[in-house]
């Protein structure tokens, strides 16, 4: 039996820098971790450091092995050099323009792959730089890998409740909400205008904290919120999925790491795969499982990017036509659509 409350708590150990175990290997997180505590799980300093497949990359250490399989995350041996600080420098990106590394550094075998994978999602999900300590296991709060798939399975997830919410542009509409028991961000759903017997028009809008509340120019969340609801309630009927899926699914932490390092030149593509993550982390079976629950199997959907209709249609909603939603551009968010079209597919 998977308990996803043993993810809960192993998410909450890393926000506090304490160590976990998964399946046998414990591992403490780079960045809430401190010598103290790096001194305390590790006293002989020999535990190698776990980095993800893009940070290895970046730091030119993923070709000394695996280079067939660039995806996989890499073990870097416990140089003598491989200290507290020097972790930090290796784990975060900010500094990799002003600090030439030190080294040299060394890929070593890495003989429990899918636990490292799911220790980079544990990363990911508790918004923390995804780089690790690792050793055996010694009675740390342990985990199952199926215990984090059960934490993000969107089954989990039920309607808590439902009101009346009428909105500027759109006052005939009522508001759903749904969460799981374990997992904190609550996602809700705008249902706009009333059923008309024809598919409804729905938007998958992630969360964007700078774009949706401080009105943002970085990227185009804000105006194509909004843009939403004017389209929707002008479609006839529809929903507006509010995902709690901020920074393309890395949290808002790690989407604010990667704006700074977009203010150091890098793109939004390159500025993921620098700190570590995928491109691209969110779970569109989330929106699919809300649609589910609404009684939507065949649905229109707003938006510019192909994926997002794959992954409805590969979670089993039938996307019957997609209608693009194109904002003009400004001054601070062109190079961000430039490279929405030509990096990710968006149709822009
Ligand atoms: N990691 C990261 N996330 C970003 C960045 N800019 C915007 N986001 C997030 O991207 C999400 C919005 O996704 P977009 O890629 O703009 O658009 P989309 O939803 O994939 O596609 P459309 O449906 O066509 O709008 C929100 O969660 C934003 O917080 C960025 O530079 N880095
Ligand atoms: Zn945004």
């Amino acid at each position: 039996m998977s308990d996803p409350r043993a993810a809960a708590r192993a998410i909450d150990a890393l926000r506090r820098g304490w160590p976990v175990a998964i399946d046998g290997v414990a591992l403490l997180a780079v960045e809430t971790a401190d010598r103290e505590r790096l001194a305390a799980f590790d006293p002989d300093a020999k535990a190698p450091l776990l980095l993800s497949a893009g940070r290895a990359w970046t730091l030119k250490l993923a070709n000394q092995r695996d280079a067939a399989v660039p995806d996989n995350p890499v073990l870097v041996d416990r140089s003598p050099w491989l200290d507290f600080d020097t972790a930090t420098a290796l784990a975060d990106p900010q500094f990799d323009l002003a600090t030439p590394l030190k080294g040299p550094f060394r890929a070593i075998a890495l003989d429990w792959p899918d636990v490292a994978g799911a220790a980079l999602r544990l990363a990911r999900i508790a918004g923390v730089l995804p780089a690790f300590f690792a050793r055996p296991a010694q009675g740390e709060p342990a985990i199952a890998l199926a215990d984090i798939d059960a934490h993000e399975d969107a089954d989990r997830l039920r309607i808590v409740t439902r009101a009346r919410l009428p909105v500027a542009g759109a006052e005939d509409s009522e508001i759903v909400a749904f969460r799981t028991d374990e997992m904190p961000g609550e996602h809700v759903a705008l249902i706009i205008g009333q059923p008309d017997g024809n598919a409804p028009l729905v938007r998958l809008h992630s969360e964007c904290l700078t774009g949706d509340m401080l009105g943002s120019l970085k990227c185009d969340c804000g105006p194509q919120l909004h843009a939403a609801v004017h389209a929707i309630e002008a479609s006839g009927w529809g929903i507006l999925l509010y995902l709690r899926q901020e920074g393309r699914g890395i949290g808002l932490i790690n989407k604010l790491r990667a704006y700074a390092l977009q203010d150091q030149g890098f793109d939004t593509v390159d500025a993921n795969v620098r700190l570590g993550f995928a491109v691209d982390a969110r779970n569109f079976k989330v929106a699919a499982r809300m649609l589910t629950l609404l009684g939507q199997p065949a649905i229109r959907l707003l938006t510019n990017n192909p994926d997002k209709v794959a992954a409805l249609e590969a979670a089993g909603i039938s996307v019957t036509e997609r209608v693009p939603h194109k904002l003009p551009p400004n001054p601070h968010n062109a190079r961000y659509l430039d490279t929405k079209r030509d990096r990710t597919g968006h149709q822009l």
